[in-house]
């Protein structure tokens, strides 16, 4: 007791040097990191703290906030003490690039789901990364995985079916249908029969299934904003703090409920292991996967690649019924393909069968040109002695250890790459351009959506087989009309996106 009082006596009696102490520790670290990457301009916020990131993290235009950074101040800029952000693609490619000295940053980490397990997209460690894009990549590639494109048909049918049975509008009749919701339906229906073997049942049940959607988009933009700012990231990271703020597998919605669902369906699968299905997880076990890696996996898979496909598809159906233009060459193109015989399966289109479509592909590569649908920093981190990079003409030291995140929304509005109108929806730039570097260059950079390299991402072609089956399959079957145009939908980006609201007048084809 007295030693405990007389600690607490001289602390008092020397507060003030103490408090001063703190300060100079403070503020001469405070110094060293600001002089560290000084050659980088930003806001004067971010020059000395992390609150300009806070803030950014914090608002609801994050993307936008991350572009206008580029815009003022250069296509590498500063947005907090150890963190830049870049436009630049050539940078992106040279971070992801197969034996780049890069690696994931932090961000990274507080994608751990359930905390403290890795799952491909939150390991920081390449040679372990490596192992298991090795062990998972046949369960994403159609070749080795047959079951993959019958079930995104499958669950097509079941929006088609859904919308005719219940949403179509008539003279007589009005019907609006949330298509933002619809197709959070779909993509979730398709995300986890593929990575369970058993769908939600969304589209089946017209409804939110277990919450998932409802819950998911309360979380992910805690997540992805916890992930962007170094503090809050650190303490995410605790294990006790993460443990103790993730909800248990027993609860009885969203995100504990996912994680629930998929023990339970991981451990039945794991113990009929040598029954010979033709899926994912079978795929996975076959390439030696664990029970507790295969749980981690699945549900990193539905968060990685359940809102991903629905945001592409939405916001280009929202560019194409706003587009005149758009929509009647989109249509057209459609009919000609149905009335040339023998082109085009039922009750869906093949891959195969919509590759052969041009202008349905420039539909869909234009929307994810403007609408990006992974926004979150996705921060690599640079090679222990620094870096060097050259920037618009420029020779640029990036120091080692410095975590450097990408402003995609401005890197794909970038007027060098895509033309004076690049701010506006024209699929038909993909199609007009007759410079092939150019064109090649476009692609190259609208293809960054899925990342590059050694972190590409493994569903694209899940993806984009989704995003057109999805889009051909409604214009064949409906017309549609947005009800709305002065307010077409809701949709904030908080680092992933919150759409919602899009409300649809659809009418049977004549
Ligand atoms: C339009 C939809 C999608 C987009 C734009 C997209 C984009 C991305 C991006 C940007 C990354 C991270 C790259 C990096 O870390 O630098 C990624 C990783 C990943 N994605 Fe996707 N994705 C989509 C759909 C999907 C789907 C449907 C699945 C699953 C079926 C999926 C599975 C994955 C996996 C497993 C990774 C981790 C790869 C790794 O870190 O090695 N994605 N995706």
């Amino acid at each position: 007791m007295t030693i405990v009082s007389t600690a607490i006596g001289l602390v008092v009696d020397f507060r003030w040097y103490i408090i001063a102490a703190l300060v100079v520790v403070y503020s001469a670290k405070g110094y060293a990191e600001y002089r560290r990457l000084r050659a980088f301009n930003g806001p004067f916020l971010a020059q000395w703290t992390d609150l300009w990131l806070a803030k950014a993290a914090f608002g609801t235009n994050q993307c936008g906030a991350l572009a206008d950074v580029c815009a003022n101040y250069g296509s590498i800029a500063r947005v907090g003490l150890n963190t830049l952000v870049t436009t630049s693609p050539d940078l992106i490619i040279r971070m992801s690039a197969a034996r780049s000295g890069y690696s994931k940053g932090d961000w990274y980490a507080g994608t751990r789901i359930p905390p403290g397990q890795d799952n491909i997209f939150s390991q920081q460690d390449d040679e372990k990364l490596a192992r298991r894009r090795a062990q998972m990549a046949d369960g994403f590639s159609g070749k080795t995985n047959p079951s993959l494109e019958p079930t995104i048909d499958k669950h097509v049918c079941s929006l088609v079916n859904l919308l005719r049975s219940k949403y179509i509008s008539t003279t007589e009749s009005f019907r609006p249908v949330d298509m933002a919701r619809k197709i959070g339906f779909y993509a979730m229906d398709v995300i986890t029969d593929l990575a369970f073997g058993k769908p939600y049942g969304n589209l089946e049940n017209d409804k939110d299934m277990y919450d998932y959607i409802q819950l998911t988009e309360a979380m992910i933009p805690v997540v992805v904003r916890m992930s962007a700012i170094p503090v809050l990231r650190t303490l995410f990271q605790t294990e006790w703090i993460s443990k103790a703020l993730f909800p248990s597998d027993t609860s009885e919605a969203g995100i504990g409920r996912l994680l629930g669902i998929a023990k339970k369906q991981v451990s039945q699968r794991y113990a009929n292991k040598n029954i010979d299905h033709q899926d994912m997880i079978s795929s996975f076990i076959a390439h030696g996967l664990t029970e507790t890696d295969l749980v981690a996996e699945s549900v990193m898979q539905i968060l990685a690649g359940g809102e991903t496909p629905a945001t592409g598809f939405r916001s280009t159906l929202l560019f194409i019924i706003t587009n005149p233009r758009v929509y009647a060459t989109l249509q057209k193109e459609i009919d000609n393909a149905l009335k040339t015989d023998g082109m085009i399966s039922r009750p869906v289109v093949k891959d195969r069968e919509w590759r052969q479509l041009e202008y349905l592909q420039a539909v869909v590569r234009e929307g994810l040109r403007l609408c990006p649908p992974v926004t979150g920093l996705l921060s690599k981190v640079s090679p222990a002695g620094g870096d060097e990079f050259v920037v618009d003409g420029e020779r640029v030291f990036i120091p080692g250890g410095t975590n450097i995140g990408w402003a995609c929304w401005g890197m794909y509005r970038d007027k060098a790459v895509f033309g004076e109108d690049s701010e506006l929806y024209r699929p038909e730039r993909w199609l007009e351009e007759q410079n092939q570097d150019k064109l090649e260059r476009m692609r190259k950079v609208v293809d960054l959506n899925f990342g590059y390299g050694k972190y590409y991402c493994l569903g694209r072609q899940v993806a984009l087989s989704e995003m057109h089956k999805g889009v051909f399959e409604l214009f064949r079957n409906f017309d549609l009309e947005i009800v709305n145009p002065a307010r077409p939908w809701k949709s904030q980006n908080l680092g992933s996106w919150i759409q919602r609201e899009m409300l649809v007048r659809v009418t049977e084809r004549k």
